[in-house]
């Protein structure tokens, strides 16, 4: 679990638990494609004073690692407002792993958008088959549109400069960990150095006990920030300013409520060099409103997000995965409280 406070971030805001739980709704939205294995995805979301908030971590998450996105829920609805610098947020459309063919229909959901990432090194998939799809990106974007790739952790070192130098002629814009751990990223980064590729960080920062040790060690070009999983905007600003390193705000497939919160912290960043990652709204078939933060001209707006009553009727989780999400968000408010 990332510790804010040990990165010099903010205390968290907790309020009672009968607060939190008063007006708790489950969903469980339908996916147009499956994506990191999700094909529907389950979130809680709930209203606190400042407005609607969302507690979506992933269902296999352990209690330690889900209680920061707790900490980001209650920080966004019951804590300060963050000051924004800018009323929208440019976007790249979200490429999944799937086969090129698909990709212009893919692209199409993203109107505007001049940045794409690409999902690769999919378990079960050839290095063949991410040519191909970045490709079939490229050949979409065309010359002028920007390309990243995500692996997800899913090289070793020699896969990732080999893959990376088999993707090299795409002009790529950087690539999102490529390997798992931080001295790794440090290899990686050392071998492509001079192709003029960057690394970035998703996993190294969001999952790690220290989300400053890949800045500290030199092992990534740009950060990949996500306010759920870093403990919420307060606590992602202040890291990614220890950091300093050029962020990019992505998603954790956060419903439109949870988007809102990204696109906050991305319109509060001091600078914002490339595109952020949060237009994956499109990605769902259904959301928790009827105004979704769908890319229009590339771009999102940074404001919060209400619900629709009849969608989070239409999209409530079954009974038992209700029970499950309530538990959950009891025993790591419980964590919270210990601090
Ligand atoms: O960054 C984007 O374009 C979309 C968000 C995205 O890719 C992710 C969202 C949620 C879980 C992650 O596996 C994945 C990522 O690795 O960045
Ligand atoms: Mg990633």
């Amino acid at each position: 679990m990332t510790d804010a406070a040990a990165s010099g971030g903010p205390a968290p805001v907790v309020p009672a638990l009968p607060e939190v739980l008063a007006n708790v709704h489950v969903v469980a939205l339908p996916m147009v494609t499956k994506f990191r294995g999700v094909t529907v995805r389950e979130a809680a979301v709930f209203e606190g004073p400042h407005g609607w908030t969302e507690f979506s971590p992933f269902v296999e998450y352990g209690d330690a690692e889900a209680s920061a996105w707790l900490a980001a829920a209650l920080d966004y609805g019951w804590g300060p407002d963050a000051t924004l610098l800018r009323p929208t947020v440019r976007v790249n459309a979200t490429v999944p792993a799937l086969a090129a063919t698909e990709v212009p229909a893919v692209l199409a959901r993203y109107p505007g958008a001049r940045t794409a990432k690409v999902k690769v090194a999919e378990p079960g998939q050839t290095l063949e088959d991410d040519v191909a799809r970045v490709a079939a990106v490229r050949e979409v974007l065309g010359p002028e549109g920007r390309i990243r790739v995500d692996a997800n952790a899913l090289w070793n070192v020699d896969e990732a400069e080999h893959a990376i130098r088999a993707l090299e002629g795409f002009d790529l814009e950087y690539v999102e960990q490529p390997v798992a751990s931080v001295d790794e990223l440090v290899e990686v980064r050392r071998r492509v150095e001079r192709l003029g590729i960057l690394i970035a960080a998703d996993e190294s920062v969001r999952k790690a006990t220290d989300p400053l040790a890949v800045a500290r060690a030199g092992a990534a070009d740009v950060l990949i920030i996500k306010a759920q999983p870093l403990g919420g905007i307060r606590s992602a600003l202040a890291i990614a300013a220890a950091a300093g390193l050029p962020c990019v705000v992505s998603s954790a497939l956060d419903t439109s409520i949870g988007l809102a919160m990204g696109a906050q912290l991305a319109a509060a960043l001091p600078t914002q060099d490339f595109d952020c990652g949060l237009g994956t709204a499109a990605l769902f078939a259904s959301d928790v409103t009827d105004a979704p933060l769908l890319p229009v001209d590339g771009a999102i707006p940074a404001a919060r997000v209400t619900p629709s009553p009849e969608l989070l009727e239409r999209n409530a989780a079954p009974a038992d995965r209700r029970a499950w999400w309530l538990k959950r968000i009891t025993r790591c408010h419980a964590l919270l409280s210990r601090g």
